[in-house]
């Protein structure tokens, strides 16, 4: 025996290390795409995109993975809107979203990413995001930290909504109502004189930025289970809470979400918020 003992192996070791190497390879697809022509549709509405790479790319992950863990299942954005079942059962789960930033990616604009999420007995057990243009892997197994690239990662200690910068994304729905509610938000948290409200284009590396530190909250409505699996065990590895905008805990099939660094903070943006009605990814 070695000195010190054996390495403790935990039980996903071997589906993490999977998951960094598809995810990595999956970016070098994404990254020469991203300066080529984009064929471009629309799913739910004119402003909820998908393009050949989304679909390509998840192809191209789901292959490998299910190669190496044949028994696993797997939910994913575009077989969802192709009409698979988005059923998280108590058997070892991948959650996966192609490409985070669809919008971003159709534009040229560089947050993209790439969000792969394994869940078992409805546990979040790792999250792996890649981010494919600045090349920075953000990923955390439960209880042994979050990194980014090397660098370990800490979530704000900030507890004053008036000294937060605050993280949300529009989404895709163009209705009225969805807008007003949608703009209301966003202003009540302006009055409350936080220090500002930003939308990036990709739910999952804003809400990496929150577990690194350089943001304090995250709020959304309308966001899927594949944009939020990975991230939330980053945050929640960095020290950082993700929970119900209702102040309850997380469901990770119920499209809302508050996030931030420290209780306080995620307790005072849920009470700020009027909810915004998506209906479930397990109900679709
Ligand atoms: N209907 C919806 N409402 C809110 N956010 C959504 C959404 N559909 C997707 N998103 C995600 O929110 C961000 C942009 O609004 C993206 O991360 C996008 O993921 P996507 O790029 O994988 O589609
Ligand atoms: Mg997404
Ligand atoms: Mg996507």
């Amino acid at each position: 025996m070695e000195a010190g003992g054996p390495a403790v192996v935990s039980q996903w070791d071997e589906c993490f290390q999977a998951a960094v190497q598809v995810a990595q390879r999956a970016g070098q697809v994404i990254r020469k795409a991203f300066t080529e022509e984009k064929h471009v549709s629309t799913k739910t509405s004119a402003a909820d995109l998908v393009t050949e790479t989304d679909c390509l790319v998840e192809h191209l992950i789901i292959s490998e993975l299910r190669k190496q863990f044949p028994s696993h299942r797997f939910i994913s954005e575009e077989a969802t809107a192709a009409g698979a079942k988005c059923e998280l059962t108590s058997s070892p789960t991948w959650v996966i979203d192609p490409i985070d930033g669809t919008c971003n990616f159709v534009h040229g604009f560089p947050n993209v990413a790439v969000s792969i999420g394994f869940a078992v007995h409805q546990e979040l057990e790792f999250g792996v995001v890649h981010h494919c243009m600045e090349e920075r892997l953000y990923m955390a197994r439960r209880g042994r930290g979050a990194f980014c690239n090397t660098q370990r990662l800490c979530a704000s200690r900030e507890t004053d909504l008036s000294k937060a910068l605050i993280l949300t994304e529009i989404g895709s729905k163009r209705d009225p109502a969805t807008l007003k509610l949608l703009l209301s938000n966003m202003e009540q948290l302006l009055l409350a004189k936080a220090h500002g409200v930003r939308v990036i284009g990709s739910s999952t590396l804003a809400l990496c930025h929150l577990a690194a530190g350089a943001a304090d909250a995250y709020y959304q409505f309308g966001l899927h289970c594949w944009d939020l699996a990975a991230a939330t065990v980053i945050i929640r590895e960095a020290g950082g809470i993700v929970m119900d905008t209702t102040g309850g805990p997380l469901n990770l099939m119920a499209r809302r979400v508050v996030a931030a660094g420290t209780q306080k903070m995620a307790t005072l943006i849920a009470q700020a918020l009027q909810p915004i009605s998506c209906g479930q990814d397990d109900q679709a």
